[in-house]
């Protein structure tokens, strides 16, 4: 879609200085065309239509919105704007007019913010805290992951937050509207599951209609689907069953109907979990680039860290039914606030607080257990000084295990107290600077400000009841 605007917008400026209308300067509502694109090149007329649609290309700096005069040569996007087709243009040519304004700043998606929510279910053993005061802000049309291990709540709370489930306590507003009890209907959301919930008995096409009908929105559903399938590139497949598709197709036509009304909100529940990695990532892409060119906010419930980090803004990782981190992939993956994060996300090698390395590292915690990241360690193959320009403190180990894996080597480092860790390398460095062998004697040194101290219970997984 974004290329699409793209291309829209460079045919506008394009369109020789011969058709540009007398009306021009009688334009009221227009602001005034940008520099780049001369008003001369774009023919202007006063009469303003309730929609619009927003371009942007390389010629202009920012974006615009483009209101074509006549509505006929409109045609709904995913976004809640309008878009128009290239080939219509040239068949409309001269008669092809409008107005251009600078686009609304707002951006389309809805801000969610969820406040103090609380999802208990009744069980035989009792209550179970599925979700137990839980505060997110999700920001207008940006994609939010919610992450952690299974049974700590992130399906719950998507479902809270599309309506499925009523909350025990707390609130959703969507802007500046209590959602709370707002119907499922009523929020209009857009859902993409795992298992596609796709009708087999329909086809592509008529599977996207139905995003449509439900909503009984009074637009050509025909040119919709056609634009939708565009969108999710399946241009082609309308009149195909769901049995007649890839796994990853089909995933595609479920987004297509979850977009078909325009939902101010996305909200996928592990998407792509029974697909195979390599689907998995070039729909991931695809679905990020849709996303942001329709401009909806986007939640998705994931098992999988990669895909969180690659597609989110924001990562919300949860734990037994409690948020343990939020922010910027960066920030979870390089400021874990909470001994569960620096477990959960990433590598971490585990040692005793009484160990040598702990020891010799004078990193003092009263908590049973240190762990830090393979990657931070320091590694020499002579003592380094441990005074002057450049001293640290080292522990010497002995290379147990080197493991070539592809780009990346791994060593297993054992010291004298029989305790082990593990080190990464690329490839390249390894080979530019160590090389070791196993048997050889090296010596380490960890930065106390990357290391946490833990107790067992600090990193526990398990629901609770
Ligand atoms: N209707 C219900 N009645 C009782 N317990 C429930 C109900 N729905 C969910 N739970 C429990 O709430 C906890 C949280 O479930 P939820 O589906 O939100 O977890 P999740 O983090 O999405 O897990 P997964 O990644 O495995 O899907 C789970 O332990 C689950 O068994």
């Amino acid at each position: 879609m974004a290329s699409l605007l793209a291309q829209t917008t460079s045919r506008l400026g394009a369109r020789p200085a011969a058709q540009a209308g007398p009306v021009a300067q009688m334009a009221p509502m227009a602001s005034r065309v940008q520099p780049a694109m001369p008003s001369a090149l774009l023919p202007l007329h006063a009469r303003a239509t309730t929609t619009s649609v927003a371009c942007r290309a390389a010629s202009i700096d920012k974006p615009v919105v483009y209101t074509p005069r006549d509505s006929s040569q409109q045609s709904s996007n995913g976004a809640g704007e309008v878009s128009m087709s290239i080939s219509s243009m040239d068949e409309v040519g001269p008669s092809y007019e409008g107005i251009i304004t600078d686009a609304p700043t707002r951006p389309t998606g809805l801000y969610v913010r969820v406040r103090n929510m609380v999802k208990h279910f009744s069980t035989a053993k009792g209550l179970f805290r599925a979700v137990d005061g839980v505060d997110v802000d999700i920001e207008p049309s940006s994609i939010v992951a919610l992450l952690g291990p299974s049974g700590s709540g992130k399906t719950t709370l998507l479902r809270l937050i599309a309506g499925l489930e009523q909350p025990t306590g707390g609130n959703i507003y969507f802007d500046d509207t209590d959602a709370t009890n707002l119907s499922v209907q009523d929020r209009q959301i857009g859902f993409v599951f795992q298992s596609y919930a796709l009708f087999n008995h329909k086809t592509v096409a008529e599977n996207i209609k139905f995003g449509l009908e439900v909503r009984k929105l009074n637009i050509d559903h025909d040119k919709r689907v056609a634009e939708l399938l565009a969108l999710v590139q399946l241009t082609g497949l309308g009149d195909r069953y769901p049995r007649q598709l890839s796994g990853g197709q089909r995933q595609r036509v479920a987004l297509a109907r979850a977009l078909a009304s325009n939902p101010r909100l996305l909200l996928l529940d592990e998407p792509f979990g029974a697909l195979d990695a390599v689907v998995r990532k070039q729909l991931r892409t695809g679905l990020r680039e849709i996303v942001r060119s329709v401009g909806v906010t986007t939640i998705i419930v994931t098992h999988d860290q990669e895909e969180a980090f690659d597609l989110a803004d924001k990562v919300v990782v949860f734990n037994r039914g409690l948020v343990e981190q939020q922010g910027s992939p960066t920030e979870i993956i390089k400021r874990p606030r909470t001994p569960f994060i620096m477990k959960f996300v990433g590598e971490t090698n585990v040692v005793p607080a009484t160990s040598l390395l702990a020891k010799r590292m004078r990193f003092n915690t009263s908590k049973t257990s240190v762990m830090f990241r393979p990657h931070d360690i320091k590694l020499f193959k002579t003592v380094p000084p441990e005074s002057g320009e450049g001293a640290l403190t080292t522990v010497g180990a002995n290379v147990a295990d080197k493991a070539n894996l592809g780009w990346v080597v791994k060593y297993t480092l054992r010291f004298d107290d029989d305790v082990e860790c593990e080190l990464q390398l690329s490839r390249d460095q390894d080979e530019r600077e160590y090389n070791l062998v196993v048997g050889s004697r090296v010596f380490v040194h960890v930065p106390h400000r990357t290391m946490m101290g833990f107790n067992a219970s600090d990193v526990d997984s398990t629901p609770i009841v």
